[in-house]
């Protein structure tokens, strides 16, 4: 067991390829945090280095007083799961458990009783004597964890292991990592770009965007209140409805939001309206989940917006319908992004060589300064590849059954949205 921290930690690879960009965050004894993100954005390369395996650029790794950033990697106290663990083929299920205590000096005995007792609790002692090419991916992935996990690690690392395995043995094996990293306490960092996975299985949840966290909190947090619209797209399915709006203030300090060819208005209990009546004119984006929206007649005087069905698709417990709506649908992939993650120029050589620590970390400072502007963007529009026409996407009772081409009228919660700016940052957080 032991805390995490991470100090302005970058990663540039030869190239000029800023994997990792000044990224700082404390994980606490025993939590079990998961990194999630999308393919490519720098999640197995800050695992790496807090493991050892891949030299950090600028910044430092702790374990708790400990400046680990030049330890080696066997002096950390970490064990590390991959996607496919790596098991010696000539050993079996027990031998593979156990060598890491023979390594450590201890006898033969003592650790292939520790390994078939902790062979037990991962549901693989029925097949202690048999060799890793006769096991399933699930027992061999069980296999790897075992061998993680039996020299009582302080630091747990593991890097989407779940992803080669059916979903039945995703799930099984989800919740038993969940119940032993808990049992043991042990201090624990998860990558995946698995939203059901962070969801269920983490304290805290960091979600990463091109090698930065853009939020990190509970599940139900990042969830319900998330920091920019590329968190609040990232998580739940379907995917959260991003519509460009204007912001508009009526007589009497109303708050409406404008979506062009209709609008609908905020509550004057709306806290947010207090925040959002210095903002007249301004373009926004307005975060639905599909939950927030519901089918209502015509002369319902709930705030609603109109559309026509475009199509309805039958998901068992409920069904998902596709709305026309007129309204300009925001990409959260895009929304933004003022960077391109790859910064492809010729580095000079700051690789190597006395000082090289210290050239690197001015090094990083100008990549980011040329890639990544220090002031926002100026407010302009919505860029226009970040939005288009598109459907509302909501969800309806599973017999609703409602023929293409219905005109529909949709009452929206407006205590179930969130308003973010152009850039995507939320503009009406009252607190987290
Ligand atoms: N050894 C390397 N040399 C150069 N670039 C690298 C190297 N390793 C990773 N990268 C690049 O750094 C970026 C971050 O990669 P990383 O593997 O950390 O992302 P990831 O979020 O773990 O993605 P995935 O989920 O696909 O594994 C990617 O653009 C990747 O191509």
């Amino acid at each position: 067991m032991t805390a995490i921290r991470l100090d302005g930690v970058s990663k540039v690879f030869e190239g000029e390829h800023l994997a990792v960009d000044d990224l700082s965050l404390d994980i606490a004894d025993g939590e079990f945090l998961v990194l999630l993100g999308p393919s490519g954005c720098g999640k197995t390369t800050l695992l790496r280095m807090i493991a050892g395996l891949e030299r950090v650029t600028a910044g430092d790794v702790w374990f708790g007083r400990t400046n680990g950033t030049q330890l080696a990697p066997r002096d950390r106290g970490v064990a590390m799961v991959f996607q496919t663990g790596a098991l010696y083929p000539n050993r079996t299920v027990q031998e593979n458990i156990m060598f890491p205590l023979q390594i450590a000096g201890q006898d033969d005995a003592a650790a292939g009783e520790t390994a078939a007792g902790l062979a037990d609790i991962l549901s693989i002692g029925s097949v202690l004597d048999r060799m890793p090419r006769t096991l399933s991916g699930g027992q061999r992935q069980r296999v790897a964890i075992g061998r993680a996990l039996v020299r009582r690690p302080d630091v747990f690392l593991l890097d989407e292991p779940l992803s080669n395995l059916d979903a039945t043995m995703r799930t099984e094996l989800r919740q038993e990592i969940g119940a032993m990293t808990r049992d043991l306490n042990v201090t624990t960092i998860y990558v995946t770009h698995d939203q059901v996975e962070a969801l269920t299985l983490a304290d805290r949840i960091a979600v990463m965007r091109d090698g930065r966290i853009e939020d990190v909190g509970t599940p139900t947090q990042v969830y319900n209140d998330p920091a920019t619209a590329f968190v609040a797209g990232f998580l739940g399915t379907p995917r959260i409805n991003l519509m460009a709006a204007t912001v508009q203030v009526t007589a009497h300090h109303r708050v409406a939001l404008d979506f062009g060819t209709q609008s609908i208005a905020l509550p004057p209990t709306d806290r947010r309206s207090l925040i959002l009546r210095h903002h007249d004119g301004a373009r926004v984006i307005v975060g639905a989940r599909s939950s927030a929206f519901s089918l209502v007649k015509d002369d319902d005087p709930a705030n609603q917006l109109t559309g026509t069905l475009r199509a309805f698709e039958f998901h068992g417990q409920q069904s998902i319908a596709f709305v026309q709506c007129g309204i300009e649908i925001v990409d959260p992939d895009k929304v933004g992004r003022v960077v391109p993650a790859h910064a492809q120029q010729a580095a000079d050589s700051v690789w190597s060589g006395p000082g090289a620590r210290d050239r690197t970390a001015s090094f990083v400072a100008k990549l980011r300064a040329r890639f990544r502007p220090p002031t926002p963007p100026p407010a302009e529009p919505l860029s226009p590849p970040s939005h288009r026409r598109a459907d509302l996407v909501l969800e309806l009772p599973a017999d609703a059954d409602l023929p293409r081409g219905t005109r529909v009228h949709l009452a929206l919660d407006t205590t179930q949205i969130h308003i973010f700016d152009h850039t995507g940052h939320r503009v009406d957080r009252i607190n987290r």
